[in-house]
C-alpha cells in the first residue's frame, strides 16, 4: 500500500482501512508524521526489502498480527500501530541506517514517539527502541508482544467476541483513548446538523456559541483549528455561493452549502469506529457516549467567568441539535431546574456530572427491565469506588446506594484530571503560540457574546489571523514537498537468495542487508 507522501498523516492511517494487509507502509517522508500522529501506545516497525523473498514470505505473517491492531475493524484498537519501511527504496536508506538494519526483515518496538527522529545502534541498553528478537512467525510475534505487555492476545481474536483487556473503561488510563472518540462524536454531531439542515435563524446563534466554546476548549487540537477556520468563514461557507468551489474542494453546494463539506475536525474524521466508547455490540454506546465525553471535557476546560455561558450553550446545543427526542427533553428539563447562574467552573462541572448520573440512574432501571443494556457496560452511578475511592466520603458506603455521600471537592478534582490532563495524555500535540493567541482572543469574545447572532467581528479577525499563520505553515510545508525534484526509483540492492540465511523455523529466510 503506497501512500502519496503529501497526504496528511491521519490520511495515511485511514488509508489502511479495508485493505487486506493492514500494516501501514511508511517511508522517510511520512515516517515521523505517522508515528507522531498515532494515539496507539506502542508501534512496531518492520524494516524489509521488497526484493527479499524472506520478507515476501513474512508479509502474511505480519499481516495476521496487524489485523488485530490496525484499521477500522481492529480487534484491539489503539494499542499497537504496526508499520513497515522498505529499505530497498533508496529514499529510505538513511532511515534504515539510523536503525542499524543488518538483515531483513528486522522488527523494532517502542512507544511511537521514540521512533520519531530516533534510531537504534545496538549499544545503548537504555534505548526505548528495542529490536524484536523473535517475531519470525505471526504466533511468535504475538507471543513476544504478549510477554512484553503481559497480555493474552490471540490470533483468533474477533471483534466483540473476546474481552478487551486494554480497553476496560473501569481502568483509569483508558480515558486517554477517548480523544479519538471526542473527535468522532464532534464530527458526527456536526455532520448531523449539516445533513439535517438544522441551522436556521433560531438555532444559528447556539451553533456559533458552541463552536466558539470548541475553538477555545476542545481537547483535540485539530478540532479547535478547524472550528476556528469554519467560524472565521461561517457566513461564506453557510451560503457557499460566494466562494469558488475549488477553494474547499467541493463541486456543488448541497445541504448547508460548503459547511457540511468542511469537516469540523478535519476531513479524515469521522473515521467510522470507536475506541473508548466502543460497545460490546455494534449498536450500543458510540455516539452518545462520545457526546457525553465531549461535554465533560469542555466543562473542565472553561474558566470560572465562562461557566454560565458554557452551561446555557451546552443546554441549548443539546436541546436544539441532539436528535434523540427523549434525551434532549430530559436534558433540557434538568437545565431548566437551575435557578442560580453559575459563577465557577466547579459548579458547572459538578452540575454536568450530577445530570449525567441522573440519566444513568434512570437508564439503569429502564435497561435492566427491558434487558437492553450492554452487558459489558451496565449503567452505574459514576465514578465507581474503583475509579475514585476518595470521591466517596465514606468508603464503607455501598456504591450502588441511591444516596451516596460524595466528597464534592474530590469529585471535582477527579473530573478535572480525568477529563483534563488524562484525556489528552496520549495526544502528544503541543499547543503552539498561535493556538494560544487564538484561544485567548476567542475566549474574550465568547465572554462578550452571549447573545451574538453572528460571529463577532473581533473574534473572526483573531481567528482569521491565527488561521493564516497555520495556513502559512501549511503552504511552506507543501511548497517544500513540491520542490523535492524526484524520488529515485527503488533499485534492487542484491540478489537476496545468494545472501539468504535459512530460518530455523523452516518457514522463512532472512536476507542480509549489507
Ligand atoms: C446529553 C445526553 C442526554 C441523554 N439522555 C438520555 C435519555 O434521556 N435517555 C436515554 O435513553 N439515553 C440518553 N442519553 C444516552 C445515554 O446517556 C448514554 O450515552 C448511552 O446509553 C450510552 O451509554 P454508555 O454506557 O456508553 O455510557 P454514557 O452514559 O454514555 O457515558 C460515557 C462515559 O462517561 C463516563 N461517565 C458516566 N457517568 C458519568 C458522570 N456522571 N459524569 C462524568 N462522566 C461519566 C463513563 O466513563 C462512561 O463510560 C443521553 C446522552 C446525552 C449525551
Amino acid at each position: 500500500l503506497l501512500i502519496n507522501p503529501a497526504a496528511g498523516s491521519r490520511l495515511i492511517l485511514r488509508a489502511i482501512e479495508n485493505q487486506p494487509d493492514l500494516a501501514v507502509d511508511l517511508n522517510v517522508t511520512n515516517f515521523d508524521a505517522a508515528l507522531k500522529d498515532t494515539l496507539a501506545n506502542y508501534a512496531i516497525v518492520e524494516f524489509f526489502a521488497h526484493w527479499c523473498p524472506a520478507c515476501r514470505n513474512y508479509r502474511s505473517q505480519y499481516a495476521k498480527v496487524a489485523r488485530l491492531f490496525n484499521g477500522a475493524n481492529a480487534v484491539h484498537p489503539g494499542i499497537i500501530l504496526m508499520t513497515r519501511v522498505d529499505c530497498a527504496n533508496k529514499i529510505n536508506t538513511k532511515l534504515c541506517d539510523q536503525f542499524s538494519v543488518s538483515h531483513y526483515p528486522s522488527l523494532y518496538w517502542a512507544p511511537p514517539s521514540k521512533f520519531v527522529g530516533g534510531g537504534w545502534d545496538g549499544k545503548n541498553e537504555k534505548s526505548e527502541v528495542q529490536p524484536i528478537d523473535d517475531g519470525r512467525t505471526a504466533d511468535r510475534l504475538l507471543k513476544w508482544i504478549n510477554t512484553k505487555l503481559e497480555s493474552s492476545y490471540n490470533l483468533e481474536d474477533e471483534k466483540y467476541e473476546k474481552d478487551h483487556p486494554h480497553l476496560n473503561v473501569s481502568d483509569i488510563g483508558q480515558i486517554a483513548h477517548a480523544v479519538y472518540d471526542v473527535e468522532e462524536a464532534t464530527s458526527i454531531a456536526f455532520d448531523i446538523i449539516f445533513e439535517h439542515k438544522m441551522i436556521n435563524p433560531d438555532t444559528r446563534s447556539t451553533l456559533i456559541k458552541f463552536m466558539q466554546l470548541m475553538v477555545s476548549h476542545h481537547p483535540s487540537r485539530r478540532c479547535r483549528v478547524r472550528s476556528a477556520d469554519i467560524l472565521a468563514n461561517f457566513d461564506d461557507l453557510y451560503t457557499s455561493t460566494k466562494l469558488p468551489a475549488s477553494k474547499y474542494e467541493s463541486e456543488n453546494s448541497t445541504g448547508h452549502g460548503l459547511l457540511g463539506k468542511f469537516g469540523i475536525c478535519g476531513k479524515e474524521v469521522p473515521r467510522g469506529y470507536w475506541t473508548f466508547c466502543r460497545g460490546s455490540t455494534n449498536d450500543t454506546r458510540g455516539f452518545s457516549c462520545g457526546l457525553w465525553v465531549l461535554l465533560h471535557s469542555l466543562s473542565v476546560r472553561v474558566e470560572d467567568g465562562e461557566s454560565q455561558m458554557a452551561f446555557t450553550t451546552t443546554c441549548d446545543f443539546i436541546h436544539q441539535f441532539f436528535i434523540c427526542e427523549e434525551c434532549r427533553q430530559h436534558f433540557y428539563n434538568m437545565c431548566s431546574r437551575v435557578s442560580t447562574p453559575f459563577s465557577s467552573t466547579r459548579e458547572f462541572v459538578l452540575w454536568l456530572w450530577a445530570a449525567h448520573n441522573e440519566v444513568n440512574k434512570r437508564l439503569k432501571n429502564t435497561e435492566e427491565s427491558l434487558k437492553t443494556s450492554d452487558p459489558k457496560f451496565p449503567k452505574t452511578i459514576w465514578p465507581t469506588k474503583r475509579l475514585c475511592p476518595t470521591c466517596y466520603s465514606n468508603l464503607n458506603q455501598n456504591e450502588k446506594s441511591s444516596s451516596i455521600d460524595w466528597d464534592h471537592d474530590e469529585v471535582f478534582k477527579f473530573l478535572s484530571s480525568y477529563y483534563g490532563s488524562m484525556l489528552v495524555s496520549l495526544n502528544k500535540e503541543k499547543d503552539n503560540k498561535q493556538i494560544q493567541i487564538k484561544r485567548n482572543a476567542v475566549s474574550e469574545q465568547v465572554l462578550q457574546s452571549t447573545n451574538a447572532f453572528v460571529v463577532p467581528a473581533g473574534a473572526a479577525l483573531a481567528i482569521a489571523v491565527a488561521s493564516c499563520l497555520f495556513g502559512a505553515l501549511a503552504c511552506f510545508w507543501r511548497s517544500r514537498q513540491k520542490n523535492r525534484k524526484y524520488f529515485p526509483k527503488p533499485q534492487p540492492l542484491k540478489d537476496c537468495p545468494e545472501e539468504a540465511e535459512a530460518d530455523e523455523t523452516g518457514i522463512l529466510l532472512v536476507c542480509k542487508s549489507k
